[in-house]
């Protein structure tokens, strides 16, 4: 079994086991359920931003511990004041080491976009995710079918969310997009073998409709490759592993849009 299947059968029972425990009804007593979401979309494309969306990843399949000290509340107001466009933070346990309250507390320390980045494979963490705070949800087209994609998509949309639909393929994308999609992220990441290529990015470039707003996804580490995907019509650019395995992401962070802006100015 590859890794994204375990994970998505983990996640299944996890679902399973959560619904139980937290009912519907007590997640939508939260206050964050009623709360208006902030646009990653509107925020991406914003003139005085350069489109990072930081995250915050602690741990990961293919890295093992990235950052085991970094804090959530320190790092999260950190990637905002260094002038990204919006978080995302993982909240998926067992493979991330993330929880549902690190986005919380990310969420009530900032306005500002957050992505709630976990394997979505059910209404129920849709709601469970605008419960936590979170602005935006993520669909990885290669875990969902395109029933699910456009049926979960549509949920999110009725709850006033925005939807990230990820791909690695131009199988995925063909068979994947509908107009429940939001932003279009292309996962640079091999699933199977956890290389990451950036070509990947340029290659689905121009195969994604202009009404999408593009996101490159992971193996994101040098300023002028952002400049360049920039010229590929990538508006946002999901960086975690490069920040977060440094002491200080948010400095990392800093740093890197800086660059940005300097190679901009010439
Ligand atoms: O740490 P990186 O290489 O900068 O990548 C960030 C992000 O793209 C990656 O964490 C990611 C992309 N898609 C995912 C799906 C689930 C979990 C994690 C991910």
């Amino acid at each position: 079994m590859n890794i994204l299947d375990q994970i998505i059968a983990d996640k299944q029972e996890e679902v399973a086991q959560r619904k139980s425990l937290y009912p519907v009804k007590l997640l939508e007593q939260s206050t964050y359920f009623t709360g208006k979401p902030v646009s990653l979309k509107k925020y991406v494309q914003r003139e005085d931003k350069v489109g990072i969306i930081a995250e915050f990843k602690r741990q990961s399949p293919s890295k093992g511990v990235i950052n085991g000290s970094a804090d959530i509340e320190r790092t999260s107001i950190g990637y905002m004041q260094a002038g990204a466009s919006g978080l995302s933070v993982l909240t998926d346990t067992k493979y991330f080491g993330g929880k549902n309250e690190d986005l919380t507390t990310a969420r009530s320390y900032n306005f500002c976009p957050i992505l709630r980045k976990d394997f979505i494979i059910d209404e129920y963490q849709i709601v469970e995710a605008k419960s936590i705070g979170a602005d935006v949800i993520l669909l990885i087209a290669a875990a969902l079918s395109p029933e699910d994609i456009k049926r979960l998509g549509a949920f999110a949309h009725s709850l006033g969310m925005e939807v990230l639909l990820e791909v690695h393929n131009e199988d995925e994308l063909q068979r994947s997009i509908n107009e429940h999609v939001d932003l279009l992220g292309v996962n640079n990441r091999n699933l199977q073998t956890f290389t990451t290529d950036i070509n990947t990015s340029k290659e689905l470039a121009e195969k994604i409709p202009s009404e999408f707003v593009k996101v490159s996804e992971s193996g994101i580490n040098d300023p002028e490759v952002v400049v360049e995907l920039m010229k590929y019509g990538f508006e946002g650019f999901l960086i975690g592993e490069y920040f977060m395995h440094k002491g200080s992401p948010e400095k990392a962070c800093r740093e890197f849009v800086k660059s940005i802006k300097a190679l901009q100015a010439g």
